[in-house]
């Protein structure tokens, strides 16, 4: 596995294998097994598999963690060259953003709930970057991972509306084995709030279940289930709990019949997680 860290360099390597499929897997880095299952996805469909490691200051807010986010890109390269990337890019701020970007793209509708609303031009920050690194990599398919499920159906939305000549594929959440998903940001939480942060995974899960066995009449119900079970732990601050239809993330007016995302967001001290399981 070769390491670059130019956008000419990644164009001159990819420059020979153009005949060749190429995928590519955008991360932040401080890879974790949710990323390697990306990568082993990637590897097993595709001959050249692009890595990206870039901690985007645009899809960062004013307070949030960008100086703080974990970073380590000597492990990096060691777990990605294991799980076969061939090519990893880790870019500066600088090469990514020579100038300030006067020029952004933005999904409408989809970035409005959720996240969107929770983190204020996160999302435009999202798209701008991986808007770049299609055209820089010109990926035949790109991964992302079903635990960020509303950052892949606003770039799902993105690639049909701007035409990009890419094939987008979303890999299952990848959990610890107590159910919490695996998140860069889960280094953050001291001993007692990694323990009760099993609680998103627990009352998804228990929900779901309730579910099935035909419990809930609305979104409402679901909602405040689901808010009782994250409230019994001290040190959870929920942002949001919804219910939407999924993928185009509309309200939900009538469960039956419905493809639903049941999404959480919660804070413990200053980690900010998010959950979400889609049920059929
Ligand atoms: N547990 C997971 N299972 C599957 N995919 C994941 C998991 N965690 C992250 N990913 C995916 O990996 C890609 C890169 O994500 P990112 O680098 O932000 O990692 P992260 O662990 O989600 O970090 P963060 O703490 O910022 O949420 C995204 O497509 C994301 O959905
Ligand atoms: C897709 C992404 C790499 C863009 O910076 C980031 O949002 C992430 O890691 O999910
Ligand atoms: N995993 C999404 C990237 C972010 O939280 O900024």
């Amino acid at each position: 596995m070769e390491v670059v860290n130019q956008i000419a360099s990644v164009r001159d390597r990819l420059k020979q294998n153009r005949h060749k499929k190429i995928g590519l897997v955008p991360t932040m880095g401080y890879l974790h097994e949710g990323h390697l299952s990306l990568i082993r996805e990637a590897k097993a469909n595709c001959e050249v598999v692009v890595l990206s490691v870039f901690v985007n200051p645009l899809q960062f807010g004013p307070g949030e963690d960008l100086s703080r986010y974990p970073r380590d890109l000597q492990r990096d390269i060691q777990v990605a060259k294991e799980a076969g990337a061939d090519l990893l890019f880790a870019p500066s701020v600088e090469e990514m953003y020579p100038h300030p970007p006067l020029t952004q793209v933005q999904v409408k509708g989809l970035t409005e709930p959720l996240c969107g609303s929770s983190r204020p031009g996160h999302f435009d920050g999202v798209t701008t970057v991986v808007a770049k690194l299609l055209h820089i990599v010109e990926p035949d398919h790109i991964y992302f991972g079903q635990k960020d499920a509303q950052q892949a159906a606003v770039i799902q939305r993105m690639v049909e509306d701007l035409h990009f000549p890419v094939h987008m594929v979303t890999c299952p959440t990848v959990r610890e084995e107590d159910g919490l998903a695996m998140s860069s940001r889960n280094v953050y939480l001291t001993p007692e709030e990694r323990s009760q942060a099993t609680i998103l995974y627990r009352s998804l899960s228990e929900g779901e279940k309730l579910w099935r066995q035909g419990h809930w009449l609305n979104s409402k119900d679901i909602v405040s289930f689901i808010e009782d079970q994250i409230q019994t732990q001290p040190l959870a601050k929920i942002d949001y709990v919804q219910v939407l239809h999924f993928p185009d993330l509309e309200p939900v007016h009538e469960l039956t019949g419905s493809t639903l995302i049941v999404a959480v967001a919660v804070y413990f001290g200053k980690t900010r997680l998010i959950d979400n399981m889609i049920w059929n």
